[in-house]
């Protein structure tokens, strides 16, 4: 099918082009920074995408998936891989962090999207829960994948969060890394008891919070165990800088 463009005009894209569900796209028009994890800090474009196989109560995102509190109509679009190119083109910022909901959902239709984004000399982190497992022509020069496996703590059952196989194939693609949101020291000793049955590294802790009260208080609780432990450390930049708002 193809998209309904205005009236008398041509659709938004045509039949049979590949199109990504997208829930927003953000960083050109107002620029903002990767705000978390190994690139925090870094200038960045963000394709967050529609969708999501797990429901964890506490998630941040929830309008890209949680179809009963949100209208998938309003909260989504079909962007074609042409637009989202072009669009990321016309920024001279090099990141490209295609997040959501869950990304690899749509991986197959992600290919030509990364392909292009690479050959235009962009490179991409894709953050990903870690259930899905990569096909082989996604794990590819210039891609780096930041692995949030969701906790219980997090408000999902870990038998649905914590997938083996899926983070058996990060670990090999040796792109990954392993990135951890975590409210308390039982969380800690969580992350660690998979880090080692999973051998998941680099270990990566954020603290959990959507406030920067929260976000201070959180890292205050964590930071000497964390340190203890010689894990990396990362906030969550964009709730300090710009109050989580959607679209930075
Ligand atoms: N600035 C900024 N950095 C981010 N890093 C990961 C994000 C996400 O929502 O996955 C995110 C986000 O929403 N904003
Ligand atoms: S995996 Fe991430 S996007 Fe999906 S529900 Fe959990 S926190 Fe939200
Ligand atoms: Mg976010």
């Amino acid at each position: 099918m193809t998209a309904p463009g205005p009236i008398g005009l041509e659709p938004a894209h045509k039949e049979g082009e590949s199109t990504l569900i997208v829930a927003e796209r953000f960083g050109v028009e107002i620029p903002t920074f990767q705000g978390e994890g190994p690139s925090c800090g870094h200038p960045a474009l963000f394709i967050r995408l529609s969708r999501c196989n797990l429901t964890c109560t506490k998630c941040d995102s929830k309008e890209s998936w949680d179809w009963s509190q949100f209208d998938p109509r309003k909260e989504s679009t079909k962007q074609s891989v042409a637009e989202l190119l072009d669009w990321a083109s016309s920024s001279p910022v090099e990141l490209v962090v295609i997040t959501g909901g869950e990304p690899l959902i749509q991986q197959a239709k992600l290919l030509p999207l990364v392909r292009g984004l690479i050959t235009a000399g962009k490179r991409v982190e894709f953050e990903t829960n870690g259930t899905i497992a990569p096909v082989p022509e996604l794990v590819a020069d210039g891609v780096r994948f930041n692995v949030s496996p969701k906790l219980a703590s997090f408000g999902v059952r870990e038998d649905k969060s914590i997938v083996p196989a899926a983070l058996e194939t990060f670990v090999a693609s040796e792109r990954a890394r392993f990135k951890f949101v975590a409210s308390t020291m039982a969380d800690l000793d969580r992350i660690a008891e998979l880090a080692d049955a999973h051998r998941l590294a680099p270990v990566w802790v954020m603290p959990e919070g959507t406030t920067p009260e929260v976000l201070i208080a959180t890292t205050r609780v964590l930071a000497d165990a964390v340190a203890a432990r010689h894990w990396h450390f990362t906030t969550r930049l964009h709730v300090l800088a710009f109050a989580d708002i959607r679209g930075r």
